[in-house]
């Protein structure tokens, strides 16, 4: 990689929204490239002292479940040229691993996540941002099929936390952040036109620099 400045590119979104088919897809075009993904969910905070049943009571959709903190202090130090230790998340076990993955600097960081256009000290780092909005009743299906297969949920748990937290955060907290985007992309990964138009706009910037 150079050692200009990268660019950074942040991804919102709803939960199920497509946020990480659209990082993808981005990956995908830069494949010749260096880019790199730094997901919010892998910043929940570490729950490892308090028991499962605690666990499953976490407001998971809240600003206050994540350690952005964290995530600034790593994003800063990837800016400045220097690696990181990411942390590894565990759904199943709703909280960190024991794992970290070391993380290259890259010419391009995408950070990808439910409330990353929450908090302004991210907003402040990012060049680009954009928010991907797909209907809720597209949402709940894509998550119910995505944390049964993946995930280790039952269809009784999925349902039961949408209407609990996921639901209400997602009108208090997630979806007012839009106002924040620089581009909205509906429906997400599919959505070729609008990854072309993000494609050209990244090329620009990494041309530039
Ligand atoms: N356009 C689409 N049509 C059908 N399924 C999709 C589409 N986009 C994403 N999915 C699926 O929905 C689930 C959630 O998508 P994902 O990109 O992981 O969303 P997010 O990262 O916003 O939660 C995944 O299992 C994914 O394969
Ligand atoms: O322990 C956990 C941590 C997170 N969640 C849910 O995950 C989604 C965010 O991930 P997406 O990939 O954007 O869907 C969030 O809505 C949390 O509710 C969880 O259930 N348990």
């Amino acid at each position: 990689m150079s050692k200009k400045k990268p660019v950074i590119i942040g991804v919102a979104g709803g939960s199920g929204s497509g946020k990480t088919s659209v990082t993808k897809a981005i990956q995908n075009r830069f494949a010749d490239q260096s880019v790199l993904v730094i997901e919010q969910d892998f910043y929940y905070r570490d729950q490892s002292d308090i028991p499962m049943e605690e666990r499953l009571q976490t407001n998971y959709d809240h600003p206050l479940a994540f350690d952005n903190d964290l995530l600034m202090e790593h994003i800063k130090e990837l800016a400045k040229q220097q690696p990181v230790e990411k942390p590894v998340y565990d759904y199943t076990m709703h909280t960190r691993s024991t794992d970290v993955i070391p993380i290259e600097p890259k010419d391009v960081i995408i950070i990808e996540g439910i409330l990353i256009l929450d908090d302004p000290r991210l907003i402040e780092l990012m060049d680009i941002k954009v928010f991907v909005d797909t209907d809720a009743d597209l949402r709940i299906i894509r998550r119910l099929l995505r944390d049964i297969n993946e995930r280790g949920r039952s269809i009784d748990s999925v349902i039961n936390q949408y209407i609990q937290t996921v639901r209400p955060a997602h009108l208090q907290f997630i979806e007012p952040t839009k106002r924040y985007a620089d581009v909205i992309i509906p429906e997400g990964g599919q959505n070729v036109v609008a990854i072309d138009l993000l494609a050209t706009k990244i090329e620009k910037i990494l041309e530039l620099d």
